[in-house]
């Protein structure tokens, strides 16, 4: 099990390092019209989800919609602490 925080550590490592396979760099390589219509897909998902599946799917999808909202944080060079501030 791993935090918002630890992933977001492992995402920026990934964006740094470039390992091959890594969906991250795709994605960032992607740029953020592509990482934005992914959130919105991710958002829907979470939304269905949560009308008509279980607890379980509804907390998968909303930690896939987690991971695309850090690589969009990512791509824009914005850190955890950036939307802390607003909480
Ligand atoms: N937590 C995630 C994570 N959540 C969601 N996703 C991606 O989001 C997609 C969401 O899947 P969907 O169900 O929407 O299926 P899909 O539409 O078929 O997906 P795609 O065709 O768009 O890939 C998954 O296929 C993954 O590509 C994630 N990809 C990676 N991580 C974690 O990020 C870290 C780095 O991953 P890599 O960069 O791939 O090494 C690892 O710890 C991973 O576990």
């Amino acid at each position: 099990m791993k935090t918002f925080d630890e992933l977001f550590v492992e995402l920026e490592d990934k964006a740094r390092t470039r390992p091959e396979g890594s969906g991250t760099v795709r994605q960032l390589d992607a740029g953020v019209h592509a990482i934005g219509k992914k959130i919105v897909e991710e958002a829907a998902e979470v939304w269905m989800a949560a009308e008509y599946q279980s607890e379980e799917a509804t907390a998968e999808e909303i930690s896939q919609l987690l991971y695309h909202l850090q690589v969009l944080m990512l791509a824009k060079g914005l850190a955890p602490a950036d939307v802390y501030r607003h909480l």
